[in-house]
């Protein structure tokens, strides 16, 4: 394994085994490429920076870069199996002597900031950011350009998602692989889908239906707040199939008319 750049030198890297196994769990939607077959996996391309190449900054001229970038995704509901998915693939590149530094959004600080964890438990260490701009300071330009594979978890946090994708595999030739939400809550898209017009392969996990078992592609918030992001894991959200999540939506709402009723009813009372 080649050197994985962290903010720390204690790494850790857990591998447990896995009762789930992602990569059973691909999605069947056709149009949706499936980069879990290894011969699909970015092969290594080290190329150095010919003289026609347009860096508009001097200070990026004379280090080894690839020339060409790419952006994979993988998306899928919460319990899919997307950072184990990125995890893998991530250590997979590390394997093959690649430069690697994995990224997550600082807003999720449900296993500790400095680690992206499964969850099963696996781990790995990161560079928690609160916008990706950051990135190239906080790691060090230096160490930046030696960097060709960057791995981003949680990514439907980050409003600066398609600047930075764009910028670091067609400019900067870096290979980008991108994990986090499609849809929120209410399956609306949740920013990872920006960045599907910029990608190479996408790919769709699913999870198992909490109430059915059958495969999951949503993820129902049980709880009745209401603003977008809310970070937190099986105390608040839970995978489920298209007929339980719209069962879900009605059984909430049958119990915020039943809370309303009763509120009016202690209102005409008083
Ligand atoms: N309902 C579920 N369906 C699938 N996996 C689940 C479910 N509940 C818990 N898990 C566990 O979650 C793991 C996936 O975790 P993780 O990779 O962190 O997913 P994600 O990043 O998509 O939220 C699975 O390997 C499995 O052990
Ligand atoms: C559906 C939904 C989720 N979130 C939050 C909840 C978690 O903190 C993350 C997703 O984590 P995972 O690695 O995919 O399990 O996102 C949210 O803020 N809003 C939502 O609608």
């Amino acid at each position: 394994m080649k050197s994985l750049i962290f903010p720390t030198r204690t790494a850790a890297i857990l591998i447990p085994t896995l009762v789930f196994n992602p990569s059973k769990s691909l999605s069947s939607i056709s149009n949706f490429i499936s980069v879990r077959n290894p011969k699909f996996l970015p092969h290594i391309r080290h190329l150095r920076v010919s003289s026609s190449y347009s860096s508009p900054s001097t200070e990026e001229n004379g280090h080894f870069q690839k020339t060409e970038g790419e952006i994979h995704v993988i998306v899928g509901p919460m319990f899919a199996g997307k950072t184990t998915t990125l995890l893998r693939r991530v250590k997979s590149e590390s394997s093959n002597g690649r430069n690697v530094a994995v990224i997550k959004s600082s807003k999720d600080t449900r296993y500790g900031l400095d680690s992206i964890v499964t969850h099963d438990g696996e781990k790995l260490s990161c560079w928690p950011l609160e916008a990706l701009s950051s990135f190239k300071e906080r790691i060090g330009l230096e160490a930046y350009h030696k960097l060709e594979v960057i791995g981003i978890d949680e990514a439907q946090f980050f409003e600066d998602l398609y600047d930075f994708c764009i910028k670091a595999a067609d400019h900067d030739g870096k290979t980008v692989i991108v994990a986090g939400l499609d849809g929120d809550y209410l399956r609306r898209s949740f920013g990872v889908l920006d960045i599907i017009p910029i990608a190479d392969s996408i790919t769709k996990l699913k999870a198992r239906c909490e109430l059915c078992g059958n495969p999951a592609f949503f993820t129902l918030r049980k709880t009745e707040e209401t603003e977008r992001e809310l970070v937190a894991g099986a105390d608040v959200y839970m995978p489920v199939c298209r007929k339980h999540y719209v069962s879900g939506q009605v059984v909430k709402q049958a119990a915020r008319n039943v809370i309303e009723t009763h509120n009016l009813q202690c209102g005409s009372l008083l």
